[in-house]
């Protein structure tokens, strides 16, 4: 289980976005994660994430209370959380052909990298592999970033608004990937989205934070 117990957290300590939360998500759940803009969803799944220290309260993945995070995250932590964000264009290096991309995971851990057979699962065709981010669309772009999320085979995935920039077909297409990963792998799957409609559809259970 991934769980985050009375998590304080913001960016000035006068001032938390988040008091005293508590969420866990299941190894093969979808938690959906609603809320009002500036609510502190995307600070809640950055904690989550290791991308962000709380002022206060814990992590734990799987029974293991996390220490340390942003750089001081331990990889054997960070490497079984998948993260994707709203914009796949701030979190792509623009020098980077989507190939480099997928890859970057795998190489950075010593591990082989699977471009192929993930280029596949999302639905990218080879041609694609060799542009950079800015020679593809928004789309494409997301498609290689859950490649990239899925690289190490995550036992959890935080998707931060991950459809947003999305047309329908593409946010359904990405939905089904994560879907069939987690009942292949028995992922849990962090959802966050402005979009009802969507968590009423894909998340098993709904929490909202309150403004
Ligand atoms: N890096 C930062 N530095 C300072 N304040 C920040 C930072 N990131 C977010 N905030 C502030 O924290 C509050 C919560 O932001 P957060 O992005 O977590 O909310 P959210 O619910 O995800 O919003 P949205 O739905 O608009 O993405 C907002 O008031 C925001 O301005």
């Amino acid at each position: 289980m991934l769980s985050a117990t009375a998590i304080t957290a913001g960016y000035h300590p006068r001032q938390p976005v988040i008091t005293d939360i508590s969420l866990a998500v299941e190894p093969g759940a979808t938690i959906g994660l609603a809320g009002p803009s500036g609510s502190g969803k995307s600070t809640l799944a950055r904690v989550l994430s290791l991308l962000h220290k709380p002022f206060s309260g814990t992590v734990t993945i799987d029974g293991a209370v996390v220490e340390g995070f942003r750089y001081r995250a331990p990889r054997q932590y960070r490497t079984r959380i998948g993260v994707l964000f709203q914009q796949p264009r701030l979190s792509v290096d623009p020098r980077m052909t989507l190939r480099q991309v997928i890859a970057e995971p795998s190489r950075a851990n010593g591990k082989p990298d699977r471009v192929d057979d993930l280029a596949e699962l999302v639905a990218l065709t080879p041609d694609l592999l060799d542009r950079r981010a800015h020679e593809v669309s928004d789309g494409q772009l997301q498609r290689a970033c859950l490649a990239r999320a899925l690289a190490l085979r995550p036992a959890y995935l935080v998707c931060d608004e991950m459809t947003t920039m999305l047309d329908a077909s593409t946010t359904a297409a990405l939905v089904a990937v994560i879907r069939d990963y987690q009942k292949e792998s028995k992922a849990g799957v962090l959802a966050i989205s402005h979009d009802m409609q969507l968590l009423d559809r894909w998340a098993d259970e709904v929490r909202q934070l309150d403004p």
